[in-house]
């Protein structure tokens, strides 16, 4: 799997000439949008309705304490049409929002291909938020269902009376049934196994995914079942990807995945569930906390090949296991990273430590898999344990056919974030949407069109009842302008963007501008750090200073011998071996001035730093100080 009778032709199937660069692979790529399409089709659809892949692993749940199962695509279509089934009984129509509040578990996985394949529209949800972010994007969606289980069936119940278009809540192995939720395998035992797919139009709403609100209130983006075919160019480019040409029905593949990106962001559905299951093969699920030593035991127990590591996650387990093929066999043959900039540091470990070159992504929820590296090299007998792969399905030369080996994408330069995937016309631009020149820092933007003027299927279809947001994203026509991604890059001359910083993260200090992601990167790459946020501090001198917060490694503070936070001349001197870790490394403007030593830095449930809310405190601080 995947079988060639299984290929829907809806995805990027044409291979421009044999070439063996980026601008022929960027040039040569055109989109095939049907009119309809469903992502449940091609996720699911197509492989359950084939004896030869139905039988196969869609979804390995595990939990703590308990054994593995094993959930096959029978299976996952069989409880996905009860679902649609029961769902459609209880007045969900198409285009209804269904609240998905669970975490990565087999039933979630059901959740959204029921949810799909009725062309009702998915709204995940994260187990960790609190009755008041779920208040808000309950009654903000006018979600008509909502889908706990016992980690999440009382806040959402208890913000029910708030929601007053919230019709049913279902609860998912929650015993016994709970009074005003209906129980799941009795909703699924009671409802019929067979049901015909909608087929949605391709721009019908198929997600309603709240950003993570790390720089303000949390916008609902409207996903259209296309925008996992705008996706695909962005995981077929990523360094060996699925480990496989997913075109070639030949070349059976052995990948596994997982992710511990939760299923309820971006980056866990658009970037881990649906291209897994698009891709036919088993995706681990796993339900419990996230710690280093979890994550190497997943990824060494089911011989995870393919993982999504975000980089608050990468960081943790360099941490915690700098030398982890010490203790762990692992089968990693692919890493894609985003949601933060990965840096060199991280990047050094996975290539060192992990055995590869880690494929950092940018992207957003509105516009998801955009930029990247694809640092496919053929025949690469750099990477331990990574089998020889086949041709990319955008061109290049293919080893097997014994032409010209070498890159067929382009290479990852460590700390950029690579730069766009064929069939995205990015570009980093200024206030008035001008290109800016090479080494001029602008704001990453993608355009509605490609390079052929065809209308890329990546985009959001706009932001959930507030037109005017949406509007203020694009420079002019939505159709035809350019979207801007809020994110600062500069542009290198061989064209891989450099991340800055979002650009409300972006600061003056003495007139220097300020990325924090360089300064942060720098840091952690010092054995006492392992996490930092940097933000302005004001100064009636200078306007700002440079401020970081520092979380400092486990591993070193137990090292120390007595030495610990809170003495002032550990503080002191910790303080200055820092500044003097920097100022020999970047610009001498951007050391830290002020080190604060914080036990943890604030966080969305996504894992990125709310820098926002640092800012904020040292705003308070400043006027208080006044
Ligand atoms: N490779 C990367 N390097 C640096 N930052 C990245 C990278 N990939 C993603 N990001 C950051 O993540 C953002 C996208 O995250 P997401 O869509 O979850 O919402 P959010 O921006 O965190 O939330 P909100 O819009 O509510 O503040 C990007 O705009 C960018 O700031």
């Amino acid at each position: 799997m995947p079988q060639s009778q299984g290929r829907d032709k809806t995805t990027p199937t044409r291979r421009p000439a044999a070439v063996n660069h980026y601008d022929a692979l960027h040039s040569g790529f055109r989109w095939q949008v049907p009119d309809r399409f469903n992502m449940a089709e091609v996720c699911l659809r197509r492989w359950a309705a084939q004896p030869a892949t139905a039988a196969s692993t869609a979804v390995i749940a595990c939990a703590a304490g308990q054994p593995d199962r094993h959930h096959s695509y029978a299976e996952l279509q069989d409880q996905a049409n009860r679902l649609s089934n029961a769902l459609a009984a209880m007045g969900v129509e198409r285009g209804d929002r269904v609240a998905i509040v669970l975490p990565q578990r087999f039933e979630t996985a059901v959740a959204y291909m029921a949810v799909l394949q009725m062309g009702a529209v998915g709204m995940p949800l994260s187990q960790l938020f609190g009755p008041e972010a779920l208040e808000y994007r309950l009654h903000d969606s006018e979600a008509v269902v909502a889908i706990c289980d016992a980690s999440t069936l009382d806040a959402v119940q208890s913000v029910s009376d708030a929601c007053p278009l919230l019709r049913t809540v279902v609860a998912v192995g929650v015993q016994p049934a709970r009074a005003g939720a209906l129980d799941w395998s009795a909703v699924l035992a009671q409802a019929a196994p067979d049901f015909a797919l909608v087929h949605t139009l391709a721009d019908e709403a198929a997600v309603l995914i709240y950003t993570s609100g790390t720089t303000g209130n949390p916008k609902g983006a409207l996903i259209p079942h296309r925008a996992l075919i705008g996706n695909l160019t962005g995981f077929v480019c990523s360094q060996n990807w699925f480990g496989f040409d997913p075109f070639d029905a030949a070349q059976p593949s052995q990948a596994v995945f997982w992710s511990p990106a939760d299923w309820a962001w971006t980056g866990g559905l658009m970037d881990a569930l649906l291209p897994t299951l698009y891709f036919g093969r088993p995706i681990v699920g796993y339900n419990g906390r996230f710690s280093p030593q979890t994550a190497f035991e997943l990824l060494e127990r089911h011989g995870v090949t393919h993982s999504f590591l975000f980089p608050t996650a990468l960081k943790a387990m360099m941490k915690a296991f700098p030398e982890p093929r010490q203790r762990y066999t692992l089968r990693l043959q692919a890493i894609m990273s985003a949601g933060e900039a990965v840096g060199d540091a991280v990047f050094a470990y996975c290539q060192q430590q992990l055995g590869v070159t880690v494929n950092e992504m940018f992207g957003q929820t509105e516009i998801n898999y955009i930029v990247g590296n694809c640092a496919m090299e053929w025949g690469n007998a750099a990477a331990p344990g990574r089998p020889k792969q086949g041709g990319t399905p955008l061109g290049g030369s293919d080893p097997r056919s014994g032409g010209a080996r070498g890159r067929t994408g382009w290479p990852a330069k460590p700390g950029s974030m690579g730069k766009g995937y064929p069939g995205h016309r990015v570009a980093v631009i200024d206030d008035e949407g001008n290109e800016c020149p090479v080494g001029v820092p602008g704001d990453v933007a993608v355009h509605r069109l490609d390079v052929h003027g065809d209308p890329d299927p990546i985009f959001f279809l706009g932001y959930w009842k507030n037109e005017a947001a949406t509007r203020a994203k694009f420079t002019g026509d939505m159709a035809s302008s350019w979207c801007r991604t809020g994110d600062m890059a500069v542009r290198d001359a061989d064209g891989y963007l450099w991340y800055q910083g979002r650009a409300d993260d972006v600061f003056k200090a003495a007139g220097y501008r300020i990325g924090p992601g360089e300064i942060e990167n720098c840091l952690v790459k010092h054995p006492a750090v392992a996490n930092a946020a940097v933000v302005p501090k004001p100064d009636a001198e200078r306007g700002a200073v440079v401020k970081a917060y520092v979380v400092l490694a486990q591993e070193y503070l137990t090292a120390q011998a007595g030495r610990a936070l809170g003495d002032p001349v550990f503080e002191q001197a910790l303080t200055a071996e820092l500044q003097a870790h920097v100022k020999g490394k970047l610009a001498p403007y951007e050391y830290p001035k002020e080190i604060e030593f914080v036990d943890a830095l604030p966080m969305t449930t996504t894992g990125k730093v709310q820098r926002r809310v640092l800012r904020l405190q040292e705003e308070e601080r400043a006027r208080a100080r006044a």
